[in-house]
Order: structure tokens, then sequence, then C-alpha cells
């Protein structure tokens, strides 16, 4: 396993760029541990695929270099970079039986052939298909050829690094949630550096130690699952973490109080912001309290989940949402108020430090 440096990594798909209106992948500057178990997310079209293509050497950056242990493979094919991939669609040997398919990575590589019965041994079952492991790739369905691919991926254990693209978009959602559970267990056992490229936060949120939040071309915040939620270091995190997102509220900050409106909220400590700067309140649903107390709001709709309810709510003019538990009720004058731990201030879309303990935001 290795160690992986992207060393200023810009990348165009056209021959001239210009302005960084033209760069499919702005700047990226970024180390992904030996052995961490990463997932790149983020919605359609902010770069994931590019940068993983860019790790894997199936695409070669415009500028910049990539380092595994160090040593600088930009120029280096998928191959001699020793690294595994799996793709969102399929890429299974359609003649070969499904043995036969996870076996060919580990022939190719002269293992053992004791060696190799015993590794796909492991993975037909971790894959569920050991009960048809003779049976040849064509006749199964798209669902089942994508399992071959996952396990011809796991298949060897002396690869520098296992890069998923999508890897769970055709499985059926319970197998989703199988196969998701064993790639962790699987790199709990074996630490194999993992990078898992997803739009979807609950996949990436599960699978990873640390998710690697990207927005239009750029990463905007690495951070553990519970770091994402409690403190996104940008407004886009917070709303694209979590169900509903964070609510981003415009005030004006005047030492530590902030304005919203002719309302004010009390903020944790206070904040060097620069004159001019637009300021935001950033707070989850799951921190925002009603009752009898705080600003008043007016109710838009109630969505009621099952084990709670999501309020819809307007204050001064502006929807917010907030968490409520199932029993809950609302005063039939309602107001508002936030949990100070859960109160966040953004400059100009980038979280800044309130009060002296906490460090710098901006990464
Ligand atoms: N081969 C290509 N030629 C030109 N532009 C491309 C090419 N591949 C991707 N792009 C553009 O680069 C940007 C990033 O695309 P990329 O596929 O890396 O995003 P993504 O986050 O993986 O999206 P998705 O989840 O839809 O796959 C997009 O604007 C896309 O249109």
């Amino acid at each position: 396993m290795a160690r992986i440096n992207l060393d200023d990594i810009r990348h165009a798909y056209m021959a001239s760029p210009r302005g960084d209106g033209d760069f499919a992948l702005k700047r990226v500057h970024h180390t992904f541990d030996d052995g961490g178990a990463y997932a790149l997310l983020g919605p359609s079209g902010c770069g994931k695929t590019t940068l993983l293509n860019i790790m894997s050497g199936l695409l070669k950056p415009t500028e910049g270099k990539i380092l595994f242990d160090g040593r600088d493979v930009t120029g280096l094919s998928t191959e001699e970079r020793n690294i595994a991939q799996v793709f969102q669609f399929p890429v299974v040997y359609d003649t070969m039986s499904v043995r036969d398919n996870l076996a060919f990575p580990l022939r190719n590589r002269g293992v053992a052939p004791d060696e190799i019965e015993r590794r796909v041994a492991e993975i037909l079952e971790m894959i569920g298909l050991a009960d048809r492991a003779g049976q040849k790739a064509r006749g199964l369905t798209a669902d089942d050829k994508q399992k071959i691919a996952l396990g011809r991926g796991l298949v060897r254990s002396d690869v520098s690094a296992i890069l998923f693209d999508e890897p769970l978009t055709v499985i059926d959602p319970h197998m989703k949630w199988v196969l998701r559970s064993q790639l962790k267990e699987l790199h709990r056992r074996f630490a194999f550096t993992m990078v898992y490229v997803t739009h979807d936060q609950t996949e990436a949120l599960t699978f990873a130690d640390q998710v690697v939040v990207m927005n239009d071309g750029e990463i905007v915040q690495i951070g553990t699952p519970e770091e994402l939620f409690e403190r996104p270091n940008h407004t886009f995190v917070g709303y694209f973490i979590g169900s509903p997102g964070m609510n981003v509220i415009p005030v004006d900050v005047e030492g530590t109080t902030a304005r919203i409106g002719a309302h004010r909220v009390a903020l944790p400590g206070g904040a060097a912001i620069d004159a001019g700067a637009r300021t935001e309140l950033g707070v989850r649903p799951e921190h925002v309290r009603i009752g009898n107390q705080g600003i008043p709001v007016q109710i838009d709709r109630v969505e009621d989940t099952g084990r709670r309810k999501i309020v819809h709510a307007l204050l001064d003019g502006r929807q917010i949402a907030a968490i409520v538990p199932e029993d809950a009720g609302v005063p039939a004058e309602p107001r508002v108020t936030f949990d100070a731990a859960g109160i966040n201030l953004y400059a100009n879309s980038w979280r800044v430090a309130l009060g002296p303990a906490e460090e710098g935001a901006r990464p």
C-alpha cells in the first residue's frame, strides 16, 4: 500500500486553458495516507472522476505531480502504479467463469496456485457468488457482474491502492449495504489505501474514515463524518451534508452578536471578519429549538418522517428547518433559539473561528 501525494494538481480537458473556469480541477494539493479509507464526495460534475483517474494514471494532469511513497509516478501507467480500479459499470470477461475472472489478476502476477485458490475462495464468499463460481460471467445479471468486478479489485493484496468509482450504482439496495459493510471490514483487516468516489453522502459517511468534499473542481473540506456535520468549513458542505442541510442565514455581525433583521443572536465568541465580507450564520436543523423563547417564526409546513418531525418555518421571511422529536408540540406563537454549540459563522462562504478557543477554519 502507498501514501499518495497530489502535488498542486490542476486539470483542464481543453488544449489551452486560460482562466480558472477552464479547469475541471482548479487546484488540488493533498496527501492520502497509507492505509486510509477515503471517500471523494460531491455533486455531479465537480471533478471526482477526474481526480480519481489522475490518481490511477488513466489521465495525465495538465499541471502538478503525483507521488506514491515519495516517488514521482506522474508519467507512469495504471499498471506501473500497481493500482486496482473498480468502475461504475462492470468490466468482466464474459467468456470466463466467475472463478477465473477473479483468479485472472493473480495468475497474471504469478501468484502461487494455492494462494490463488485461497484468495479467490475468500472473495467469492464476500461477494456472495460461491455457489456460482463455475458459471460463465456471460449469463449473469449486471448486478452479479458488478460484484465480480468489485471482487477483482479486491483480490490482490499487493496493490498500491484500490480506487472505486461509484461501484455500487447498479447493485440493489440491500446488497449495497452488505457490500459496503464488507468493504469496511476488508479495510480493517488489510489496511488497503482505498479511495471511493460517490455523490451519495450515506455511502461516503459509512465507508470512509476521512471524507473529501469537492465542489466545482476544488476540495472544500476534508474531515471525519462528525467534523463535516458539526463544523462545515464552507456553506456548501453545510447544505450538501445532512438531511435537510444546514440553515444558512444572512446576518450582520457586531462583536459577539449576529443581527438577523431586527433580531439578535448571541454568538459563542467574537470573530475577526474582513470589512465588507458577506456574513452568514449556519445552524443545522438538529440545533434549532422551537418553543416560547427566541425569535418569532411562522410555521410553513411540518414533515413527519416517522421518528422525528421536520418543521419548515419562515424566520424574517427566510425558510429555515428544525428537527424536533416526534411527540414535540409546536406553540401557537412559535419562536426559535439555536444551541450555542451548533452555531457556525461564515464570511464569504468560509467558516470563521468564533472566540479564542477555535483555530482558523479555512483549509
Ligand atoms: N473527457 C472529457 N472531456 C471534456 N470535459 C470533461 C471530460 N470528462 C469530464 N469533463 C468535465 O469535467 C468536469 C468534471 O467531470 P467529472 O466527471 O470529473 O465529475 P464527477 O464529479 O465525477 O461527476 P459525475 O458524478 O457526474 O461523474 C465536468 O464539467 C465534466 O463535464
